[in-house]
């Protein structure tokens, strides 16, 4: 991705795509710690916007408080450095890279004295899982790799050193022929995917698991939780095992980058009931509906969560 045209926004100024760059013994390339965010803006009636702009800034300083680390810009020049991308890039709709990360003044595990710095990318990308899999739905691999213990790794920062985990889990499922993984926690309860969060439904009823099993406090899980409100869905934060993810009616991923996309298998057993067994469920298209409502700016009650850039 280093030979694109364009802009980016990096410690104040809009650099060339291909001038963007940082040393070798930058802290955070050896140590891991750093925090990025995923955000996603997409063409509305009333032009592009970001949706929950706010929210996202917000989740960054709070991973890096939760990291030590102080970033040397205000929330609002954040935003404002997210919207000058989208506009300089001239992007309708498009995915935002925020990162912040510790300079290269030394090395050593401690890196009390190295310069923090923020940089932000945007480009286009399209379907996270594939455009057949937000209609039909994906395959997914209960992973061998477990999910954060919640005082190994900080799991509500969206830290860079905790996507190793997040790779691995990936990488294997992919290799096994799958779309992607779901991911149990140190006491075998669901997590999340390894850049999702998990829903399923049963009876009706709409069930994600509790921030306890590690899962990262997602903006769209909340986005969902409005939508279920709407939809007059119960809701329910619980601990989920993985064979009630088998014996589930529906079930989906979200994120930013997923947005809500359906799961029609786990580990080689489809999900659903016998009317529509292995495909996007009935509730999970009308979730799937009124988000992108909510995002292309459909939907005048969330008007409050898309920022025109
Ligand atoms: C581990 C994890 N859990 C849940 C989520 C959903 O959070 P939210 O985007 O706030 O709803 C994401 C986002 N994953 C981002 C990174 C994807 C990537 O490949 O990089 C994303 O969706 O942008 C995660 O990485």
């Amino acid at each position: 991705m280093d030979d694109r045209d364009g802009k980016i926004w990096m410690d104040g100024q809009l650099v060339d795509w291909r001038d963007a760059k940082i040393h070798v013994l930058s802290h955070t390339l050896h140590y891991g710690c750093g925090a990025f965010e995923g955000v996603r803006a997409y063409k509305t009636p009333q032009g592009t916007a970001i949706f929950r702009l706010r929210e996202h800034t917000e989740r960054l300083f709070n991973s890096a408080k939760i990291l030590r680390m102080k970033i040397p810009f205000t929330l609002e020049q954040v935003e404002d450095a997210q919207k000058a991308v989208v506009r300089e890039n001239a992007l309708e709709s498009c995915y935002l890279r925020p990162l912040t990360w510790i300079g290269s003044e030394k090395l050593g595990v401690s890196p009390k004295g190295n310069r923090i710095h923020l940089m932000v990318a945007a480009w286009s990308w399209g379907a996270y899982l594939g455009e057949e899999g937000l209609k039909r739905g994906i395959r997914v691999k209960t992973s061998s790799y477990t999910r954060h213990h919640v005082n190994i790794t900080m799991t509500q920062a969206k830290a860079v050193s905790n996507y190793t985990n997040s790779i691995l889990a990936n990488m294997e499922a992919t290799d096994d022929g799958y779309d992607e993984a779901l991911l149990l926690d140190a006491s075998g309860f669901v997590s999340e995917g390894a850049g999702e969060n998990l829903f399923v439904i049963k009876n009706g009823v709409v069930y994600t698991p509790d921030l306890s099993a590690g899962a990262l406090n997602g903006i769209t899980r909340n986005t969902i939780f409005h939508i279920c409100q709407d939809l007059g869905l119960k809701l329910v934060e619980k601990r989920i095992t993985r064979d009630e993810v088998y014996i589930c009616d529906e079930a989906f991923f979200t994120g930013t980058a997923a947005e809500v996309t359906p799961i029609r298998e786990l580990d080689r057993i489809e999900l659903g009931t016998a009317d529509y067994v292995g495909r996007r469920g009935p509730i999970t298209e009308q979730i799937q509906s009124a988000f992108f409502d909510i995002v292309n700016g459909r939907n005048p009650k969330y008007a409050h969560w898309l920022s025109l850039v």
